[in-house]
């Protein structure tokens, strides 16, 4: 086993075993091999992770926030500095290349918890005048918050719902995906490492039904999910009989709009960021590709050259710039699709099946010849396949690209700047980019609109998400009553 965590659990501080619970294997998705088994979380140890987050809380948040601030970024200066290992570990639980995590994931996550640390001592109220009397407002701490993770970012995930539930004063239980359990055991190491107090970050493993007690569990605020969206239903659904709150990151069909006018090379590009990065498997990807009619032949032939630069390999190979899905589970599902697909009538232009390896290895998909009814342009495919559709107009551009239940992010490729600016502001999207795709700095708010999510992550307003206001009248007179 080379990845065996020290073990499968971290509560109040350190690691904890308990074999008792159902066992959890990581494999690794290049080839299918086991690297590390760990175990389920009991009730005992639920209880015992919430236990700890609700004693540590309160000092928490009576902590100098410069010091809780001090603290967050320390973990981000040594995750910068174990980047290495960190990315290794992402790679063998994700199957991501080596190429990819080095630069996007632990490094986003030492970027949230910069971010959010920096901000911790500027937690704001308000004041307000009424007559001689006067208010203000305090933002208080959620409490013990829950984060539950996907298996597509599992060190992103951990750091972006951790950092801003710690820097306001929430302390967090969070449980990864049970398919990716390793890197949120990193991240905990690393903020105690940083002299974060026990008890404040505690991850536990476990399938859904660990979500579903923590979700339920009294002593719980807040429930910050990232997954699907049927998953998102029922999270948000049992939070709300327990009137507690939310922020949904869910899944999406996110349009990208490419205007005659555009740079082909830039759109290309664009495209292939929006669709390829993670073998797909990211929920803010661009894979319904609207073109310009004008440009569809020059993209669909400069794109398909491009796919000549795929290289696969083993995923720790740093030139390997493509890699297996994340799920034997999840590249059924693209299968599945892709055979849907052509049964509808599509017309697969590169890829289309599975690669001949050991592994859960898709090939990178164009598909085209579609209508905006087909099932693989209407439902999340959550892979390596591109659905290239043209429009002629704008106003249709825009239209089709609203036309989805989803409503996660959205793209724009034009040199038109006025043009661009006016279709984003038409579009049903949480997270737009225009002349881009996919980036997502941590001062950007981030998170999806319609079925794709409630709340946001990252930047100053997810602040908000894990604190409530507090009024406070302040009488400066007389109290005057009826007798
Ligand atoms: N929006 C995104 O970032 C992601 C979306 N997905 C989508 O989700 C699909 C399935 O992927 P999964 O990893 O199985 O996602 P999922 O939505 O089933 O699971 C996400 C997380 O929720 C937990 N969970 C499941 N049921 C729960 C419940 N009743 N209460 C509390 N927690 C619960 C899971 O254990 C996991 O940690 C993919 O095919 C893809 O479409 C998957 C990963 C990321």
């Amino acid at each position: 086993m080379i990845a065996q965590p020290v073990a499968s659990h971290f509560i109040d501080g350190a690691y904890v075993e308990d074999a008792t619970g159902a066992e959890l294997l990581s494999l690794y998705p290049a080839t299918g091999a086991p690297v590390a088994r760990l175990h389920e979380a009991t009730p005992a140890l639920i209880d015992r992770a919430l236990a700890a987050a609700q004693r540590a809380q309160a000092e928490w948040a009576a902590t100098d926030p410069t010091a809780r601030g001090r603290i967050l970024r320390r973990a981000a200066d040594l995750m910068r500095a174990r980047n290495r290992e960190l990315s290794e570990l992402e790679t063998l639980d994700t199957g991501k290349p080596l190429q990819e995590t080095l630069v996007a994931d632990a490094t986003s996550g030492a970027d949230a918890f910069e971010f959010f640390g920096g901000l911790a001592a500027d937690l704001r109220g308000d004041t307000m005048g009424f007559g001689g009397d006067w208010a203000y407002t305090l933002r208080r701490p959620l409490g013990v918050c829950v984060g539950i993770g996907a298996w597509n970012y599992p060190t992103q995930i951990a750091c972006w719902k951790g950092a801003p539930a710690l820097a306001v004063g929430c302390a967090m239980v969070f449980k990864p995906s049970e398919t990716t359990p390793l890197c949120a055991l990193k991240v905990a190491e690393i903020l105690t490492e940083a002299g974060l107090p026990a008890g404040l970050y505690n991850v536990v493993q476990g399938r859904g039904e660990v979500g579903a007690a923590l979700t339920a569990d009294p002593r719980v605020a807040k429930v910050s999910l990232t997954g699907s969206v049927p998953t998102g239903r029922r999270v948000y659904a049992a939070a709300a009989a327990e009137m507690k709150q939310v922020t949904m990151e869910l899944g999406g069909k996110s349009p990208l709009l490419i205007f005659d006018d555009a740079d082909l090379e830039d759109a290309v590009s664009g495209a292939i960021n929006g669709n390829f990065y993670s073998s797909g498997q990211v929920c803010s990807n661009g894979t319904r590709v609207f073109v310009q009619a004008g440009l569809r032949d020059a993209f669909l032939a400069r794109l398909t050259e491009r796919l000549a630069g795929v290289v696969t390999g083993d995923p720790l190979d740093e030139a390997t710039n493509f890699g297996p899905m994340t799920t034997e589970a999840q590249m059924n599902i693209v299968l599945d699709h892709l055979e849907r697909a052509r049964a509808e009538g599509a017309r697969v232009v590169a890829g289309g099946g599975r690669m001949e390896r050991e592994g859960w290895w898709i090939e990178p998909t164009v598909l085209t010849d579609l209508t905006d009814d087909m099932i693989c342009v209407r439902e999340e495919i959550f892979g390596p396949v591109m659905s290239v559709l043209s429009f002629d107009t704008e106003e249709e551009a825009v239209a089709r690209a609203n036309d989805t239940p989803f409503g996660l992010s959205a793209g724009v490729f034009t040199r038109d700047l006025a043009r661009a600016h006016r279709v984003v502001a038409r579009l049903k999207a949480g997270s737009c980019w225009i002349n881009q795709y996919n980036l997502t700095p941590a001062g950007l708010p981030f998170g999806g609109s319609k079925a794709s999510g409630i709340g946001r992550e990252n930047a100053r307003v997810t602040l908000d998400h894990f604190t409530e206001v507090q009024s406070v009248y302040v009488g400066m007179g007389k109290v005057e009553s009826a007798f």
